[in-house]
């Protein structure tokens, strides 16, 4: 994790980076907006910006978004100026860290801002038996390709991958292909040069120059569109990248990591994804089993997720009953390990005192689970309207993966599990959980679940009288609401690519109609 500090911080920048230091990050500092943003041009890297509120955030913000940088900002000011604090919200910064820092916010800032979460919880052998395969591959240069369902943790795979290999300790850089528009993603990747394009005002280096001598992880590469594929085709082969604007190629060393979580081959197959790039990425595979695949993972990691939320909620001791247990090895887990970190977020919050038992486990709806599984779904009137922890990176581990032992590969000298993104602040805009029902409205959308979850002629009779393309529109924006604007997770759910999502709501957009801000992993869509 990079941390720049923008500013002085009223006096306490060496309190503050002394804090972050402790807590695994890297700090480099600058005294201005302008050697930020050189600084962040030049790819000297960075995760998380900490700024001086008494700059001039607004036009730090929307410098970066007109050169196409996309990195959270958080403000730092004296803890009772509500009036700065305020302005730098609105001017954009994702949160306010009030002066004198505190240690467990920032460190709490740290980990939620950069979505840093860390450890591979794992027990069962099909899992086991990945991690070892991916360390056997990881100290190689060969590139990796990581396949598996939505929320099983290629993300984290990757980062462990990385973590065991030479490059360990240069740079480890993730490109979401899906969540980046077409035209920004070239950029993001390859960078450019000043002019290049309105708002270019200055040379920009781009993702792969950025992880030079680290790995690249080109998350969702199946969504890369094939004008783009073509270009990193040649990045590939000759080792070298074009930033937009120049003629001038740029020599680059850099080791891939791709994940997909849908299939390449047959990507291949209907013409969507180029063969010989595919060929070139896939040297090596690693699948990694659905947690369906792996059900003695279940009771781990539900257990891990429930100390974390109920630490960073500061609610002490909890454990699952025996009859919880059951309920969550009898789920079908649709959404894998990110459904049951998000169930298990719900139950420290539904659950009173130290049992969590079956009344506290809100699984998604039945509309997600095989027939005749019975379970509880969540309610229109359910309390829980918080924002859930989303997908984020890990500090994957050094430990040597034991076979057959359980096993929980925690960061190396990364930060610690017990804050989330509840224990520093409100949450923001008061939206429902990604599984809840809408707080409000969505009385369409609502029929069509209910349509779908059983099929009834009830549910069907709703939906008479209204057009396809309404019904859809409805579907489609209620369930980005309760994805929290999350474009990648709402068009897995939906069953459509991200593109054609993207193509919906601009055409909603363009219609007048609201359509969710991008959630916190995908500010680049905007
Ligand atoms: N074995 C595990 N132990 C602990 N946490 C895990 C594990 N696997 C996944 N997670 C957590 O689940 C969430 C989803 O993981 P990750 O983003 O790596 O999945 P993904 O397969 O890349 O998702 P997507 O398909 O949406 O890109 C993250 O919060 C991650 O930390």
């Amino acid at each position: 994790m990079r941390l720049l500090i923008v500013g002085t911080l009223e006096g306490y920048i060496t309190a503050a980076g002394k804090i972050a230091m402790k807590r695994g990050a890297k700090v480099s500092h600058t005294d201005s907006i302008e050697g930020a943003l050189t600084a962040l041009r030049a790819a000297a890297g960075a995760d998380l910006v900490m700024i001086d509120v008494k700059l001039d955030i607004a036009t730090f913000i929307d410098s970066l978004k007109s050169e196409r940088i996309t990195i959270p900002v958080v403000a730092c000011g004296i803890g009772t100026d509500a009036a700065a604090a305020v302005r730098a919200i609105r001017a954009g910064a994702k949160e306010y860290l009030p002066l004198p820092p505190n240690a467990e916010l920032i460190a709490a800032v740290l980990e939620a801002v950069a979505e840093e979460s860390h450890s591979i919880v794992c027990s069962d052998p099909a899992m086991l038996a990945t991690l070892r395969l991916a360390e056997q591959v990881a100290p190689s240069d060969a590139s990796v390709m990581i396949t598996g369902e939505s929320g099983t943790g290629k993300e984290l795979m990757a980062r462990f991958i990385h973590r065991k290999s030479r490059r360990a300790n240069e740079p480890f850089v993730a490109v979401n292909c899906a969540a980046i528009p077409e035209n920004l993603l070239e950029s993001e990747l390859f960078g450019h040069e000043k002019g290049a394009f309105t708002g270019a005002v200055a040379r920009r280096l781009g993702k792969f120059e950025e992880a030079n001598n680290g790995t690249l992880l080109l998350d969702e590469l199946s969504e890369m569109h094939p004008r783009l594929q073509a270009k990193l085709l040649r990045a590939i082969q000759e080792k070298e990248i074009d930033r937009i604007g120049s003629s001038q190629p740029v020599k680059v060393n850099v080791r891939l990591i791709a994940t997909s979580n849908r299939n390449l081959e047959a990507e291949v197959r209907s013409g969507n994804f180029r063969e010989d790039l595919y060929f070139r990425l896939n040297v090596f595979s690693v699948a990694i089993p659905s947690l369906r695949e792996r059900p003695a993972d279940i009771p781990m990691i539900a257990e891990h997720f429930l100390k974390k939320y109920a630490e960073a909620n500061g609610l002490g001791d909890k454990r699952l009953t025996e009859d919880a247990l059951l309920m969550l090895k009898a789920h079908h887990w649709r959404g894998n390990v990110r459904e049951l970190e998000n169930t298990m977020h719900r139950a420290v919050l539904l659950s009173r005192g130290e049992e969590v038992g079956p009344e506290a486990i809100m699984l998604t709806s039945k509309m997600l689970a095989p027939e005749g599984s019975a379970q509880a779904s969540i309610p229109s009137d359910s309390p829980v309207a918080n924002p859930f922890a989303g997908p984020g990176g890990t500090v994957p581990a050094a430990a040597p993966v034991q076979p057959a032992a359980p096993l929980v590969v925690p960061p190396q000298g990364g930060l610690p599990t017990s804050y989330g993104p509840t224990s520093y602040g409100p949450p923001k805009g008061g939206k429902p959980g990604p599984y809840g029902m809408p707080a409000n409205g969505g009385a369409a959308a609502a029929a069509a679940a209910a349509s779908a979850n059983s099929g009834s002629a009830a549910g069907l009779a709703a939906l008479i009288g209204r057009t396809v393309a309404d019904v859809e529109r409805d579907l489609i924006l209620e369930t980005l609401t309760h994805c929290l604007g999350n474009r990648t997770h709402a068009a897995n759910i939906l069953g459509i690519s991200i593109r054609t999502l993207r193509n919906k709501l601009k055409q909603y957009g363009d219609e007048g109609r609201s359509v969710p801000a991008p959630g916190n992993d995908e500010r680049a869509t905007a």
